[in-house]
């Protein structure tokens, strides 16, 4: 699977309860779009979504769960409940939030790590820092990504991708490096590919139409009806 998304576009597609698109059926239909345009594969959330994607698409699904736990400011597939939702789903890989803080449950990432890969399941870390990334690979994930720089409050927070982060990452890993997180535009999916990821996951710039929709109403100043 690696192989089929190398240098190519993922596309997120996840609406959460709350958001305005927030229905399998929808993110199946926006999965089916972003085949259409030359994606590469696709980031999903939630078993229903995944189902559905895998259904309507022939593309490689990438699969999260998004759950909140009481002890712990992880959400992203956060335990082992999460993963074998997800191992149940058939879907190629399973991210989860590989930083360095207290997880759930007291769980230890390294058991996650080996419990997607008993499932014969590619394992995706979703890092924050340079430090975390290096540890994701050494305990066995099979590619890292960016998803959480700027997430953890002790990560650099800046307003598109972290090219630096990316270029060093691409030059001291052994495992693909993918960007993902704050791509806005086709340059700076351009601009990550340069900087050596291995592919690049885009997904509100694409697929959450009230941010897009913001980012032109910022432009001309909010005429929001009340
Ligand atoms: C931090 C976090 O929870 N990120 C989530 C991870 O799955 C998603 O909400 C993002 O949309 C995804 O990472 C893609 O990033 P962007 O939407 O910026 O292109």
């Amino acid at each position: 699977m690696l192989g089929e998304i190398k240098g190519g576009l993922v596309v997120s597609c996840q609406a959460l309860p709350g958001e305005p698109l927030h229905s399998s059926m929808i993110m199946g239909r926006m999965a089916l779009a972003a085949e259409a345009g030359g994606a590469v594969g696709i980031r999903a959330q939630g078993t229903e979504d995944i189902l559905e994607i895998m259904r309507v698409t022939d593309l490689p699904v990438i699969g999260i769960i998004k759950r909140q736990y009481a002890d712990s400011d992880i959400y992203i597939t956060p335990t082992e409940n999460e993963i074998r939702e997800l191992l149940r789903t058939g879907c190629a890989m399973i991210a989860l939030d590989a930083t360095l803080r207290k997880r759930p449950n007291g769980e230890r990432l390294e058991d996650l790590a080996a419990l997607v890969k008993s499932g014969n399941v590619l394992a995706m870390a979703d890092c924050s820092t340079y430090e975390e990334a290096v540890n994701a690979e050494k305990i066995g994930f099979d590619c890292v990504s960016t998803t959480l720089c700027g997430y953890t409050p002790y990560s650099e927070n800046l307003p598109g991708p972290n090219l630096a982060l990316i270029r060093r990452l691409a030059r001291e890993l052994s495992v693909p490096v993918i960007a993902e997180g704050k791509i806005q535009t086709p340059q700076e999916l351009k601009a990550v590919l340069d900087a050596g990821a291995y592919c690049a996951v885009v997904g509100g710039a694409i697929t959450r139409p009230q941010e897009i929709t913001a980012r032109f109403t910022r432009e001309i100043g909010s005429k929001k009806r009340t």
